[in-house]
């Protein structure tokens, strides 16, 4: 079964035009390279609903979205940095991925201690962001995304600000945890070689265009 489907979905900010045609499978994990300016971060805005494309399809989970909200869009998206609330603790910013308004009942509470647990946070539940390192911002931000229990999970080179050893770690995580839910990732990354083995595909974007 297709979980993106994307068809002549056309947009342009200002001189490049860009076109994507992409099919990709439920549970499927693929990374996108290519140059900077080429279109990647525009890429996963349109599928997230953040950008809304000039013309074409996309359809996701098997519904066409093209111009949903994306809120009621399949997705969750993780970015590069500043994907943590400063003035809520992990606890709060994990749990707002299942309750904007943080009111849980004891059966939500669990599930977010469970999501901290996955993402080897338990310790750090009562902290603030300012408290943590990098890496355990981006866990934090991680077990919020997943915690949404969405098919679709987009990232825009979610460790590349980390050290190499440990966005090793955070990317094997990352793979352990969507396998588990069958997640479909897709994920910008500079440093495709580190995902060799580990994921499906990867496909390039030139100047706008998949190639
Ligand atoms: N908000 C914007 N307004 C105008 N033009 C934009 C905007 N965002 C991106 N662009 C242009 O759209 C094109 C694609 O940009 P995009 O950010 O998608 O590239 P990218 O591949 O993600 O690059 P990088 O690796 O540097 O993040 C570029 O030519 C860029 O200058």
């Amino acid at each position: 079964m297709k979980m993106i489907e994307l068809k002549k979905l056309k947009f342009q900010y200002k001189t490049m035009p860009m076109q994507f045609d992409l099919h990709i499978a439920k549970g499927e994990k693929v990374a996108i390279v290519g140059a900077s300016g080429a279109g990647k971060s525009t890429l996963l805005n349109l599928i997230a609903g953040f950008e809304i494309a000039n013309s074409g399809d996309i359809y996701l989970n098997g519904e066409k979205h093209n111009t949903t909200e994306p809120y009621q869009r399949p997705v969750s998206m993780l970015f590069q940095e500043n994907n943590v609330f400063p003035h809520l603790t992990v606890f709060q910013n994990i749990a707002f991925g299942l309750k904007a308004n943080l009111k849980l009942n004891n059966q939500q509470v669990q599930l977010v201690e469970q999501a901290a647990s996955a993402v080897g946070l338990s310790e750090f539940l009562q902290r603030k962001p300012t408290a943590l390192s990098g890496g355990q911002k981006q866990r934090v931000a991680l077990a919020r995304c997943l915690l949404r229990d969405k098919p679709i999970l987009l990232l825009d080179e979610p460790f590349s600000a980390l050290d190499p050893q440990l966005r090793q770690e955070m990317l094997d995580l990352l793979l352990k945890l969507s396998n588990e839910k069958n997640i479909t990732l897709l994920m910008v990354t500079h440093q495709p070689n580190e995902l060799v083995g580990k994921i499906d595909r990867v496909i390039k974007i030139e100047n706008g265009f998949i190639v």
